[in-house]
């Protein structure tokens, strides 16, 4: 759908399309494609290194070697298993088509063993790197708060989120476009929480256990079982893969405070992005180090986990995860001196930002409610609090809950 809204966005930009040929062309052609605009042509030509394509607005560049990887015919690729047959090994590297046709829908390349390659033109358009560069992989709502409040996003009741289908893909589109949603009535016991968690995916165990529930007796080492104010944070930023998910159900509170933060660590990112390219390529390009370290009576735990503050696809720039955790950063060594000023200054920049009073979101759990966040994208800290307050919850394996999305029809 996305990719149908660039294609249609582009179309009209076609004419203008102007482009210093790389080298002399080898062979070109030209059709009239009937099932689009009727002006929608689709021009190509062979060129000494790549296949050049101009259809539905785009000029996209294939190389030979993919365009022979990716033939989708019987004796290539299973289409019952979605998976390859080709060996890709046995390409010769140096391969070029020995004829080229285009109709209304499809190119068709003939190889030199005889073989004949179709692709579907508007197949080509989606799975060309031009066509994925203009289309987020995940569409986003970059939020502050009063974004997130106006937008009013409804909560999903627990009866409904359990029994229907359609609850729950509304439920994960929300936590998709968003980073964070909430089922609300749900029973207020860890049964309950692993149920409605389950419902979405798959739950994944650490080394703080499979469904946790905690209170302020320092029962393990790390501020969050005490009951001390905490700043914006990611967890697990220490894993090589942070968790993606973490669910919270607060079950109890008598007492005072302990308001949850949230803040869309992406709508930051994206402002030191707007601002600074420089700052925003800083925090991108250098891996940090993040580090917990646990002694209990019988039993240690060292995790370090190693990646820049902001991972991005490199082809777009979209952020996909942000670690950013300044309890659990570890000593930075992986930074030469030369980088280390301009480094702190970028993290500053990302700080300050993650800071305005305007990003942060604040809610009061309740039991009964059940807060779902995006722990690659949306920070989470707390107020103190006084008073018996218990908090109970999981991690989801991410790959997981995007299946899950996925399932429903949904672009994750
Ligand atoms: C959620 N639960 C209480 C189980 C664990 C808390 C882990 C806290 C850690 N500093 C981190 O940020 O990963
Ligand atoms: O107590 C809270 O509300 C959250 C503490 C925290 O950051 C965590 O458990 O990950
Ligand atoms: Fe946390």
């Amino acid at each position: 759908m996305a990719l149908l809204q660039t294609f249609l966005k582009l179309r009209g930009s076609a004419q203008s399309v102007t482009r210093a040929w790389g080298c002399a062309p080898v062979m070109v052609g030209s059709k009239r494609c009937q099932h689009t605009a009727p002006q929608d042509t689709c021009n190509w030509q062979l060129l000494d290194d790549c296949f050049e394509l101009r259809y539905g607005g785009l000029v996209m560049h294939f190389n030979y070697v993919w365009l022979r990887d990716h033939c989708r015919s019987a004796s290539c690729y299973n289409s019952k298993t979605n998976q390859r047959n080709l060996d890709t090994g046995s390409i010769d590297l140096d391969i070029r088509p020995t004829k080229t046709r285009v109709d209304e829908e499809n190119l068709f390349l003939t190889w030199p063993d005889g073989h004949i390659t179709r692709y579907n033109l508007a197949w080509l358009v989606k799975n060309s790197y031009e066509g994925q560069k203009l289309s987020a992989i995940q569409p986003r709502i970059l939020w502050n708060s009063e974004i997130y409040t106006n937008a009013k996003v409804p909560s999903i009741s627990w009866e409904k989120f359990m029994s229907c289908d359609e609850e729950l893909k509304t439920f994960l589109n929300n936590f998709l476009l968003y980073g964070i949603a909430f089922v609300e009535d749900v029973p207020a016991t860890i049964d309950a929480t692993e149920t409605v968690t389950k419902r979405v995916s798959i739950i994944r165990e650490t080394i703080y256990g499979r469904m946790w529930s905690f209170t302020s007796d320092f029962s393990r080492g790390d501020t969050a079982y005490t009951k001390l104010a905490l700043d914006r944070h990611t967890d697990t930023s220490y894993f090589q893969e942070p968790c993606g998910i973490q669910v919270f159900h607060c079950l109890r509170h008598e007492g005072t405070g302990g308001r949850t933060l949230l803040v869309d660590g992406f709508y930051s990112a994206n402002k030191v992005l707007e601002q600074s390219p420089e700052n925003f390529e800083l925090l991108s390009r250098v891996p940090i180090k993040h580090e917990f370290i646990e002694t209990l009576g019988n039993h240690s735990n060292h995790m370090i986990g190693i990646g820049p503050v902001l991972n991005v696809y490199p082809w777009n720039n979209e952020v996909y995860m942000i670690r950013y955790n300044n309890y659990d950063r570890a000593v930075i060594n992986t930074i030469p001196h030369s980088v280390a000023q301009r480094w702190y200054v970028a993290h500053r920049q990302l700080t300050d930002e993650l800071r305005k009073p305007e990003n942060e979101l604040w809610v009061k759990l309740k039991p009964g409610k059940v807060l779902f966040i995006d722990n690659w994208r949306v920070l989470h800290g707390r107020e103190s609090f006084t008073g018996l307050r218990q908090l109970c919850g999981c991690y989801l394996t991410r790959d997981d809950v995007l299946n899950t999305a996925r399932s429903l029809g949904l672009q994750a």
